[in-house]
């Protein structure tokens, strides 16, 4: 079997352009113009291009864009009066602290400050409450954009699906996890201490792997026609392009899996593209409840 490729790029083009068209109807109807506000904190390369490039797609879709850039001596004090100043200005309706801060900043601290009606992340405790319970509001980003590739790939129904999660974090495993029991599935949810893992795996109708370990997930780990989200980023070297050089790799060992998968997401262009697409999704969401307008439900979970 050669599995189909989920081309999360094209998707996430999909989706911006139905986001144009929900801040063209905000802006003629409500007279709401949704901003979205990127605090990075540090000279971080990658971060500092990932950033940019959120703020370029977010003026593409005509929401107004603010980017705060600090240095990374900032004090938390001052980064918490920045998130404050954030909270309480009226063309603001998302705000993104670009992670991971400074070892001298208090990452908690900072996010439990976010206002919940703003936080676009969907990190603070009241959010993910929401998720949790089912109730309207921002979706974790990455999650959701999973979600909607699994969505589109299973004509909307992925009820009985047995889902295997590899990783449980805050920002992607135990989001994920809520997300596709709210849709039905059998969840599991492995981690560094599951055992056997590999047998778990081959289980799965589902497999969405985010542990940040390069190539982890091989071909034989799967049962013949799984459908694999491959959520990992891991840049590694890469000796065949010269000297130094280096290239993006997902978690699942893409080639081997392919072969007995019956669709993959690759790396680059599978859920990265969707995780910043999603972060506009987000921000129409909070932008109307904030107005008291009931959200766009092909944006949301
Ligand atoms: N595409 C996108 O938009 C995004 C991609 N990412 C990428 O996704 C990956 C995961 O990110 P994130 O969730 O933040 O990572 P974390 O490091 O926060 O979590 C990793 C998880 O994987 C588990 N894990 C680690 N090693 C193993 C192993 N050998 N076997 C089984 N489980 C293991 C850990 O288990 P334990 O809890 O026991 O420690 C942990 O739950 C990274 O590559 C990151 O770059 C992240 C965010 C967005
Ligand atoms: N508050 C906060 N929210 C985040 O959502 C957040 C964060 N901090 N810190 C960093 C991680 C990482 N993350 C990525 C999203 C998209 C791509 C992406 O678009 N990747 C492209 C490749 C980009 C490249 O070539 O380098 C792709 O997969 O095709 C990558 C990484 C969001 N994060």
């Amino acid at each position: 079997m050669t599995a189909k490729i989920i081309d999360g790029k094209l998707f996430a083009e999909n989706l911006r352009g139905a986001i144009t068209g929900h801040v063209a109807r905000l802006k003629s109807e409500h007279g709401i113009t949704p901003g979205l506000a990127v605090v990075i904190v540090g000279e971080d390369p990658a971060s500092q291009v990932y950033v940019s490039n959120k703020a370029k797609q977010t003026a593409e879709v005509g929401m107004n864009s603010f980017k705060h850039e600090l240095p990374a001596d900032t004090s938390e004090a001052d980064l918490l009066a920045l998130v404050e100043k954030l909270n309480a200005h009226p063309a603001v309706h998302g705000i993104l602290v670009q992670l991971p801060l400074p070892g001298h900043i208090d990452t908690t601290k900072v996010i439990e400050t976010i206002d919940p009606a703003k936080d676009v992340d969907c990190f603070t405790p009241a959010n993910v409450g929401k998720v949790q319970i089912g109730l309207p509001g921002p979706v974790s980003c990455t999650p959701l954009g999973c979600l909607m590739l699994l969505r589109d790939h299973f004509a909307g129904d992925l009820t009985g699906k047995h889902a295997v999660i590899l990783g449980r974090s805050n920002l992607v495993g135990k989001p994920m996890a809520q997300l596709l029991l709210r849709d039905n599935c059998t969840v599991t949810v492995a981690h560094s201490n599951t055992q056997n893992l590999a047998d778990v795996v081959r289980q799965a109708d589902i497999v969405v792997a985010a542990v940040g370990r390069p190539e982890m997930v091989r071909g034989d780990w799967l049962k013949p026609g799984a459908v694999v989200i491959d959520v990992g980023i891991n840049r590694v070297p890469a000796p065949e392009k010269g000297e130094g050089k280096t290239k993006l790799v997902g978690d699942v060992a893409y080639a081997e899996a392919a072969e007995v998968a019956s669709a993959i997401t690759p790396v680059p262009g599978g859920v990265g593209p969707m995780t910043i697409a999603c972060l506009l999704a987000n921000t129409i969401t909070t932008a109307s409840l904030i107005n008291g307008l009931v959200p766009p439900s092909d944006l949301t979970a």
